[in-house]
């Protein structure tokens, strides 16, 4: 049976935030993800996660405030020290909010020397923290433009070069569509390295279904190939978040 989780920066919008949690347990999940769960109360939250019985499955580092802009710098060449700071006000939320996974991002940047970087900065994070999940992703760079790691055979390499057991890809498969033109294929070229998978309806980033992406058969794909993590919605609700859930049955 499929680990289904609810992003709940995409997911239960009509709600305020607080009361996404429980808003998610109701509707039968047991996991959720916050991409930027920074400018709400820690702890505020930390008791959403456990009067809710849910799982913290990822946030992202770093924290939008602290950086202008949600794409990180990762792979930014001279932005080591910040990405150090950031890196470590995310570990200090993570230390309260427990996720599974914190999703580095790498920034806009491109080039070798920003592929340096970012193994280097990736080395220096899965060494400051070699018991939390760390995951990359490959995010196509129409929806956003420069992104530094935008296809899966500069992540392989990068996963390679760190070759850290507490890092691993975040498999988006509406990135891996746009990206690639066939997501099931990336999956099956790149999927032994991924810990977290995030899914939405290509091309309108909607429901995970009836669009180009044959959902039914990726998720049994993932079931044959023994995935056992969690598979995140990170969609636009094309209604209601409610309403568009006949996807998980
Ligand atoms: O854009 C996506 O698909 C993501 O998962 C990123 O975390 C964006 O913040
Ligand atoms: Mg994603």
């Amino acid at each position: 049976m499929p680990k289904f989780c609810a992003n709940l920066t995409w997911l239960f919008g009509e709600l305020p935030y607080m009361d996404r949690f429980r808003a998610a347990r109701e509707a039968g999940f047991e996991g959720v993800e916050v991409l930027f769960p920074y400018d709400c109360p820690t702890q505020d939250m930390r008791d959403q996660l456990v009067l809710n019985g849910l799982s913290f499955v990822l946030m992202n580092c770093p924290l939008p405030n602290a950086t202008g802009g949600p794409q990180g710098f990762a792979a930014v060449p001279g932005g080591e020290e910040r990405f150090r700071r950031d890196f470590d006000r995310t570990l200090r939320f993570a230390q309260v909010l427990k996720p599974l996974h914190i999703h580095i991002m790498a920034g806009v940047a491109e080039g070798p020397e920003a592929e340096a970087t970012f193994v280097r900065n990736l080395r220096w994070a899965a060494a400051r923290a070699p018991r939390q999940g760390l995951t990359i992703e490959p995010i196509n760079r129409i929806d956003m433009p420069g992104y530094f790691l935008a296809d899966y055979e500069t992540a392989a390499r990068v996963l390679d070069a760190v070759a850290s057991p507490n890092l691993a890809l975040q498999f988006d498969a509406y990135h891996a569509h746009r990206i690639t033109g066939d997501a099931a294929a990336a999956w099956g070229a790149h999927g032994h390295r991924a810990r977290h998978v995030q899914v939405a309806g290509f091309p309108g980033r909607h429901e995970p279904a009836g669009g180009a992406i044959d959902y039914p058969a990726f998720f049994a794909r993932l079931a044959a190939d023994g995935y056992d993590g969690w598979i995140s919605g990170e969609y636009a609700p094309a209604t209601t978040t409610v309403d568009g859930l006949g996807w998980i049955r």
